[in-house]
């Protein structure tokens, strides 16, 4: 199938105003259907990267195209798109069933008509049951599923996923994580999926892109060449291992280019200890 680029960074920059250096000319395309993953230190321009992406913040320079059209920066609406961050961000005098409404709400459709989206919604992330429970009542696992039923009630064609399972414990990282790969291969989503995790990063991806900070670049770009549905014998497999290890190389690299004494966080992403 001949890939069809879903947005395009080309050159990208990003000065905040106080002066901080958050990208420079960075370049990255994202192919409908691909799951890609940011992995690199702390202040390394993932977050910034989403953010240009989905039009919260605005470029220095450089173009992004969506399907290959220019993007301006006051159409965000264009951009079917939806975003997942670390924190699950529920109303909390909200029902599980009135959170995954907001966002249909506020685009005007009513309760009844929204009925059956919301539903497919929560069928799809496993809470069938909850709907009437509140945040309070929910685990962290669960909150994260609503938020991202959520995200997926308005169909978007690509889901922006900022560190959305970093707060959460192992065991749940990893059943989330299997939970929306399947998500993503039923739903046919372009995802970008930021991480400072490398197993997960090998996992989840089709390509792991790697940062570096101070300015915030991309360093290497490694596929991750494991046919899905990836299961636990991909995680403890030799090929499993093999990905780790080179990305792990890649960010100690990043680590020695950057700029400043910053980059000693570098090694906040870096953290790998070969499983076998
Ligand atoms: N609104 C802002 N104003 C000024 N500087 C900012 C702003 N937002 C981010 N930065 C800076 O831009 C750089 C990139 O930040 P960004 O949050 O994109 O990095 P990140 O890789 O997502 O970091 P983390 O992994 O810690 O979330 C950092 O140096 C950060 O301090």
């Amino acid at each position: 199938m001949t890939p069809t680029p879903v947005i395009t960074l080309s050159n990208i920059s990003k000065v905040y105003s106080n002066g901080t250096v958050a990208l420079q000319d960075l370049n990255l395309t994202v192919q409908h259907g691909e799951f890609v993953s940011l992995l690199g230190p702390s202040g390394c321009g993932k977050s910034t990267v989403l953010r240009l992406v989905s039009g919260l913040g605005q470029k220095s320079s450089g173009e992004i195209a969506w399907h290959q059209s220019p993007l301006l920066e006051d159409t965000p609406q264009h951009r079917k798109l939806a975003y997942v961050f670390q924190e699950a961000a529920l109303m909390p005098w909200a029902t599980v069933w009135d959170n995954i409404y907001l966002p249909l709400k506020l685009a005007g459709i009513t309760k009844r008509s929204a009925k059956s989206a919301v539903m497919e919604a929560i069928e799809l992330v496993d809470l069938h049951g909850f709907e009437q429970c509140y945040p309070r009542e929910l685990s962290g696992g669960m909150k994260m599923r609503v938020s991202i039923a959520r995200a997926l009630v308005t169909h978007p064609e690509m889901l922006l996923m900022d560190e959305p399972f970093g707060a959460l414990d192992e065991m749940t990282r990893s059943r989330l994580n299997s939970d929306l790969l399947d998500l993503w291969n039923r739903m046919q989503w372009t995802v970008v999926f930021v991480t400072h995790n490398i197993y997960e990063a090998v996992y989840l991806s089709n390509r792991v892109v790697v940062m570096a900070a101070r300015p915030g670049r991309v360093i290497t770009e490694v596929p991750i060449a494991a046919p899905y549905p990836r299961t636990e014998a991909f995680r403890t497999s030799p090929l499993f291992n093999d990905y780790c290890r080179q990305i792990s190389a890649a960010l100690s690299r990043a680590a020695n280019q950057s700029t400043d004494s910053d980059s000693m966080n570098a090694h906040s992403a870096s953290v790998y200890d070969p499983v076998a």
